[in-house]
């Protein structure tokens, strides 16, 4: 069995739905007319060429920015209609990992991970170092990681520790752009299964921004191609990877994605019946 069979299938509610999405730069068009649907407890991988907007995208979906037009529709909630005020109460209810982990370069873990608690939550400091230490003990990082600085830390630490923080208020949806860029490969396939196991235990929906194809094989229950300014298709894998679009093939089928498959393939074959 796969990481990805672990992992329950889709519920047929969708928790967000993005419908005529435009987002444009001065004369450059990202999005138009870009529709995409995020269904309650699964993990869907976005992919896309370099500058098809899969950040923009995610920018867009929490909040960070404005989009030209379009619907955002979470929890049955147009957010694009909301006030401020409004807007952030729902936007509580999201994690983000953003590429290169933005911590705070001068607070240790524990105090990175109890700022969101003491403000957002109103815990107290000891409370919330308290809750601080439980989820950095989450994401596998070890008791003594808590009063580390992030420059003391290797990069797959800061990327636990990153996640402990935006999974500190407890959210439904988790954000990630990029987890895995600048990992070594066995960080990176343990990092895709943290963030399985962590979906699953907690019935997390997880939107994950990727280039690497071994998340999509190991964590991916669908995946949805950036391209020509729109989501071009979003399904499973399979269906995928046999769409007909240039990209597509070269994609999944050059030489790196057919890696990525023998290495899914050998995992497989690995696993006890
Ligand atoms: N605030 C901004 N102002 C102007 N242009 C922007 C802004 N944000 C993004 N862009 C442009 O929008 C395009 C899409 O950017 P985005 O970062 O979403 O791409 P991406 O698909 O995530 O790319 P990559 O895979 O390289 O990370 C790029 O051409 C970028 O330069």
């Amino acid at each position: 069995m796969t990481v990805s069979q672990h992992h329950s299938r889709p519920s047929s509610s969708p928790i967000i739905q993005v419908r005529g999405l435009c987002n444009r730069f001065g004369s450059l068009v990202i999005h138009d007319d870009l529709d995409l649907d995020l269904f309650a407890g699964e993990i869907l991988g976005v992919v896309g060429g370099s500058g098809t907007g899969k950040s923009v995208l995610l920018r867009s979906i929490v909040g960070l920015h404005t989009p030209s037009a379009g619907q955002i529709r979470v929890f049955d909630v147009d957010l694009t209609e909301l006030s401020g005020s409004d807007r952030s109460l729902y936007e509580q209810r999201f994690g983000v990992l953003f590429q290169g982990g933005a911590l705070f370069t001068s607070l240790t873990l524990e105090q990175n991970i109890s700022l969101p608690l003491i403000e957002h939550a109103g815990l107290s400091r000891s409370e919330a170092a308290e809750l601080a230490r439980m989820k950095l003990a989450l994401t596998g990082l070890p008791p003594e990681a808590a009063l580390k600085m992030p420059s003391e830390l290797s990069g797959g630490m800061v990327k636990r520790a990153a996640l402990a923080r935006a999974l500190a208020l407890d959210p439904e949806i988790l954000f990630l752009d990029e987890p895995t860029a600048g990992l070594d490969p066995i960080g990176a396939a343990a990092f895709d299964e943290l963030i399985v196991t962590l979906s699953d235990a907690l019935g997390l929906t997880v939107f994950l921004v990727t280039h690497d194809l071994d998340t999509l094989y190991a964590s991916c229950d669908r995946v949805a191609v950036l391209s020509q300014h729109k989501v071009l298709v979003a399904d499973t894998l399979e269906q995928v990877a046999q769409t007909d679009d240039d990209w597509i093939q070269q994609y999944f089928h050059g030489p790196r994605g057919r890696a990525a498959i023998a290495a899914q393939n050998r995992l497989t074959e690995q696993e006890p019946n």
